[in-house]
């Protein structure tokens, strides 16, 4: 395969770094009444110009050709709208972080939601990376980063203004057009100079599931997903770089910039043909005769159906919503939605298919659905990928997120004789918990999420959906070779004694930031004191045991059952999980928390009324 390098152009030639002058034409205002505007950002007290973005921007398709391609000029594109840019200051951009990823509104229209991450904020946060990695990696020799992007419609505007942040840094751009999130990590890994890999470092335009108007980045280097510490020097740096569009950027500026485009996403999904191809003894084609239907909420996942099934011999027919559409006209590219679940499991019933699989928008998250329409999702997928894993490391420990059900630690460590490490909410947790294990003497060889996040040590804890479809594509196939039986059977098999509640669920207790009762408090304080009142009424009751290991919230069983209240990772929120065995044991439970927090008035409890009322 080969990498095709597009073209180099001068930054000058667009970059508003360059002179007011040059900056303003570029973004001037413009007589219109386009009724974004005043959805547009909140504090007018600006001293630049910026344009917003394009409601229905055109969008690549997910296939790329590996021919060159002409971009004329696409760093100066029109814009429909403009307005003054505010000065924001620090706090501004500290508010965009949301734990190891950026997210903010880059899309106007939506009431009460003012773009955050308009295309100069996006150009200062990826010249922020730029320092940060000239920093972290000072060489002799020109670093290189990587972009790519999901199939929202702001993705376009976005990539230009990275690219310009990058260059202005002073760093190669390769851009890899419509990607995955785990992708873009692997092309830090990839030893390709065809393909100009390794990147030195990788950004992901994304904001997962998030609606429409939402965006945002992840940011890799070869050692991982950066982190929050990272995240936030990155935002403080950038900060400082917007306040500071001065001379001194427009003369760093004046150099020439390389901009190439090659299509990555060929080498990527090579890797996941190959990886299914070598499981299954070198066969060209070990999944020839298997049905298997893709959902891809019109997201970036689309490309699993015909770059990485029907290669192996899959039939793919009855696969759904596999072009980008940033709209998502069809469902929330979500394993964790329940409308998303059910269009797969209508999909591969219609079909009567043998599996199918659905990815979230950026595709570091999927799940399943076997031909019964039963659904591999939140604990079943663990128990199912805990099987696989368990099979080839016999006792290694399984890393989950904390709202794991007590069913699945029995199944782990009943069932499979592995053990079960309980830790807290989020992908990175779970993934740096796993790596922590290892580096301690404890073998893990999986860290998985109920949100579908999942990543394995053979994979160098790449945080990727695909890959955990693979792991039960190889399944499929070496039991089909085994003479075990073909179609999803071998799957359902293998989660057989899982135990599994009658009721789950999760209520978000909102924390009202502005009220009265938080008392100048920051939220996370108040939740605090809402966990610790918590945990103090529980010591008296005879119902109820404290988990005796647990990382974070409180975690308590009882009546048959259990719940665990924590605050969110990024949110004004306190998550309350439930399980029982039946609905009366999940009232029972909820009054437990209901009783403890009625002197909260800041927090929304109105969830919990419902269910203890109901
Ligand atoms: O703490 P919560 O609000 O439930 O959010 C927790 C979730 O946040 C993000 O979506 C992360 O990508 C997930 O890994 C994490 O599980």
């Amino acid at each position: 395969m080969e990498g095709k390098v597009f073209q180099k152009f001068k930054v000058e030639q667009c970059c508003y770094y360059l002179q007011n002058k040059q900056f303003k034409t570029r973004y001037q205002r413009q007589p219109n009444n386009n009724p974004y505007i005043s959805a547009l950002l909140p504090c007018p007290r600006g001293n630049l110009l910026y344009s917003s973005i394009r409601a229905h921007t055109t969008l690549s398709k997910y296939h790329q050709t590996t021919h060159i391609s002409k971009q004329t000029s696409f760093y100066c594109n029109a814009s429909l709208s403009s307005t003054t840019v505010p000065s924001l200051d620090k706090t501004d951009f500290l508010k965009l972080q949301n734990g190891s990823d950026i997210r903010g509104v880059a899309v106007p229209g939506v009431e009460g939601e003012p773009v955050s991450l308009p295309e100069p904020v996006t150009e200062a946060i990826a010249a922020a990376f730029g320092q940060w990695l000239l920093h972290k990696k000072a060489g002799t020799r020109k670093l290189r980063v990587s972009v790519g992007h999901d199939s929202r419609i702001s993705a376009p505007t976005l990539l230009e203004a990275v690219s310009r942040g990058l260059g202005v840094s002073g760093l190669d751009v390769v851009q890899f057009g419509l990607a995955s999130t785990p992708a873009m990590f692997n092309s830090t890994l990839t030893e390709d100079e065809s393909f100009l890999c390794p990147a030195d470092g990788a950004i992901m335009i994304t904001a997962s599931h998030l609606p429409y108007n939402r965006n945002g980045f992840k940011f890799f280097t070869s050692e991982g997903g950066l982190g929050k510490v990272d995240i936030k020097n990155i935002l403080e740096r950038a900060a400082d770089i917007y306040q500071n569009f001065s001379d001194e950027n427009l003369t760093k500026s004046q150099r020439e910039v390389s901009v190439k485009k090659v299509d990555y996403m060929a080498v990527y999904t090579s890797g996941l043909v190959n990886a299914v191809r070598k499981a299954a003894g070198d066969l060209e084609k070990p999944l020839e005769g298997f049905h298997i239907v893709v959902d891809a909420g019109n997201g970036a996942g689309g490309f699993f159906a015909a770059k990485v099934l029907e290669p192996l011999g899959a039939i793919t027919s009855g696969s759904q919503f596999l072009e980008p559409d940033g709209m998502f006209p069809n469902h929330i590219p979500n394993p964790e939605d329940n409308t998303a679940m059910q269009a797969i499991t209508k999909a591969v019933l219609d079909n009567k298919a043998d599996l199918g699989i659905i990815f979230d928008t950026d595709v570091d998250r999927s799940a399943a659905v076997d031909s019964s329409g039963r659904e591999f999702n939140r604990n079943r997928l663990i128990a199912l990928l805990s099987a696989i894993v368990l099979e080839e490391h016999p006792g290694t420990t399984i890393v989950t997120d904390s709202v794991t059900s007590d069913g699945l630690t029995s199944f782990i460590e009943k069932k499979l004789g592995g053990k079960h490490h309980r830790f807290k909410r989020g992908y990175k947790n779970v993934i740096d918990e796993a790596i922590r294990l290892n580096t301690t003497g404890e073998e893990t060889h999986l860290a998985i999420e109920t949100s579908g996040h999942g990543a394995l040590k053979e994979n160098h804890w790449l945080d990727d959906g695909a890959y955990l479809m693979v792991k039960i594509l190889n399944k499929l196939a070496s039991a089909r070779a085994a003479g075990e039986g073909s179609g999803s059977k071998v799957l359902t098999d293998l989660v057989e004694g899982l135990d599994e509640p009658k009721v789950a669920l999760e209520l978000r207790l909102k924390i009202d930031k502005n009220h009265s009762d938080l008392e100048g408090r920051d939220f996370r304080e108040y939740g605090e004191m809402v966990l610790q009142q918590v945990s103090n009424s529980i010591e008296t009751n005879p119902n109820l045991k404290r988990a005796p290991v647990n990382y974070e919230g409180i975690r308590v069983s009882g009546f048959g059952g259990w719940f665990l209240l924590r605050l969110s990772l990024h949110d004004p929120v306190l998550p309350l999980n439930i399980e029982a065995q039946s609905e009366d044991d999940a009232v029972q439970l909820g009054l437990v928390v209901a009783n403890a927090v009625k002197e909260f008035k800041a927090l929304d409890t109105s969830a919990l009324s419902n269910l203890t009322h109901s």
